[in-house]
């Protein structure tokens, strides 16, 4: 956004001049959203504040009580914020004086994009204050103390009831806990040029396009996907992975499964074909056999050797697959081995618990952290959250925020393996596959909604999918 900033700038449109448009495209959404009501606007000491001001100017204007409390004292402001309150013909309050009690709503214009330490005093004071209170709050670009390029905390943060931002979503509203502070994100354009190339993209279907059959297909060129199952007692992780590959268009999926679980898994699948396995041969053996284009291991699998020895078996075969779950935390004791192994067409699915077991060492905000994962793994990385972080090796990194709260259930996962395993037996690289297969899960936990299970969730990944375009 500085980069912008400035070619903006010289390019001849003066910095005044970005903070009055983006004055009154925040002042749109205002009075498009609130009725008439006591303003207070806080403003910090650089451009931040600079719209705060501004915006303070323009609601009077419209005929608005309005009082703004600025952090440093008024004759000492310097540079936008200076000029934007001088001319503004506003006297503020001092930070310290603002009550929001006293407030029919709160302008957060304190910090934004150049927020660079965590926030103490008197800032520190008015929006803990603001977090206690019931008063609506609009953030002006960032919730104050939200890390615009990470989403986290500096010191504290008052959650927003509408963000609006300039020009392009930040990663901070997207990552958590920005994601949950920022409520609803406006974004608006103030005329910036359009061409610059991301730092990140957030995840939607214009990223991808998902894979349609052609007309005298038949079931295996739909796509195979060979699904690993666990031990008796465990193996409904494996077959919600199943059935998420087939309800995302696959055209024949198998379960493998070990000898004494075989009668279960057959007791309880229909559509999904039920196949022995005992050794790492016959890993290799059944992956032929079943003419997989894609393999599904972790889920269920058993925290084992069997296990260990069919991850090896199954990436040799240079098969696309999805690494979940146990496959993953089997390796916690010799993750280098895991590394060496994989390839470009695998995608690793890490909670972030099972992420500290095979990338112990990789520590910081989720963007960098899955980055540096998917650069040692030399393939792509999934970090699953409230606000999911897919990264592939020199490919722009991309952040999911389609799902919700109602997905933290249990198996909700297995489904996404599943689903991201099917998408690549439909012709689907590892990284666009990881992304439409997000995607598509969390709009399928969307449409569930309060109560949703994993069970459900197969179902409403055929929803979902019906839902997004296809070519
Ligand atoms: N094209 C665009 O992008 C446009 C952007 N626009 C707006 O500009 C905003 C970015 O402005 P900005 O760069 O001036 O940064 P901003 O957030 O006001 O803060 C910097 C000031 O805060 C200070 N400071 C930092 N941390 C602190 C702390 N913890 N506690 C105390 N002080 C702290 C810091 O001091 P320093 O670190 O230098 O000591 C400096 O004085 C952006 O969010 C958007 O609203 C629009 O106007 C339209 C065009
Ligand atoms: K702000």
């Amino acid at each position: 956004m500085s980069r912008l900033d400035a070619r903006a700038v010289a390019g001849g449109t003066s910095q005044t001049s970005l903070i009055e448009r983006a004055a009154r495209s925040c002042v749109r959404v205002i009075r498009g959203r609130y009725t008439r009501r006591p303003a207070a606007v806080l403003c910090g000491p650089g451009n931040n504040g600079a719209d705060g001001w501004a915006i303070a100017r323009l609601l009077r204007a419209a005929d608005w009580p309005v009082t703004v409390y600025t952090l440093t004292p008024q004759k000492d402001l310097t540079g936008a914020a200076g000029q934007v309150a001088k001319g503004s013909g506003l006297t503020a309050e001092p930070l310290r004086a603002f009550r929001p009690e006293a407030a029919g709503l709160v302008i957060d214009a304190l910090f934004g994009a150049g927020l660079s330490r965590p926030l103490v005093g008197d800032a520190r004071g008015a929006l803990d204050s603001l977090a206690e209170a019931a008063v609506p709050v609009v953030a002006i670009d960032l919730p104050s103390g939200v890390d615009g390029a990470t989403g986290s905390v500096l010191g504290t943060a008052a959650r927003a009831e509408v963000t609006v931002t300039f020009h392009a979503p930040k990663p901070g509203h997207l990552l958590s806990p920005g994601l949950g502070l920022r409520g609803e994100l406006v974004v608006t354009d103030i005329g910036l040029p359009q061409d610059a190339e991301p730092d990140a993209h957030w995840n939607g279907p214009c990223l991808w396009t998902l894979p349609v059959p052609e007309r005298d297909t038949h079931k295996y060129a739909r796509g195979a996907v060979l699904v690993f199952g666990g031990p008796r007692i465990a193996g409904g992780a494996a077959r919600l992975s199943a059935h998420g590959a087939a309800r995302i268009g696959a055209g024949a999926v198998t379960v493998a499964s070990p000898e004494e679980a075989l009668d279960i898994y057959a007791a309880h699948l229909d559509a999904i074909m039920v196949k022995p396995v005992t050794d790492a041969a016959s890993a290799k053996r059944l992956i032929e056999a079943s003419k997989a284009k894609a393999l599904v291991i972790g889920p269920g699998a058993g925290r084992t050797d069997a296990t260990r020895s069919h991850v090896l078996a199954a990436l040799e075969t240079r098969v696309p697959i999805v690494v979940d779950a146990d496959a993953l935390t089997v390796f916690e004791d010799d993750p280098d081995t895991l590394m060496q192994a994989l390839h470009e067409k695998a995608v690793l699915t890490p909670h972030i618990g099972e992420f500290g077991r095979v990338f112990p060492d990789i520590q910081g905000d989720k963007l960098s952290m899955t980055a540096a994962a998917a650069a040692r793994a030399g393939t792509t990385v999934l970090l699953k959250g409230a606000d999911t972080v897919i990264s592939t090796p020199s490919r722009v990194p991309v952040i999911n925020t389609s799902g919700t709260p109602w997905l933290a259930t249990a198996g909700a996962g297995d489904v996404l393996t599943g689903a991201i395993a099917g998408l690549m037996a439909q012709g689907l690289g590892a990284h666009d596959a990881a992304c439409a297969g997000a995607y598509l899960h969390g709009l399928a936990g969307q449409r569930g909604g309060r109560g949703v299970t994993a069970d459900d969730l197969p179902g409403l990944l055929r929803e979902a999918g019906r839902a997004v375009a296809t070519r």
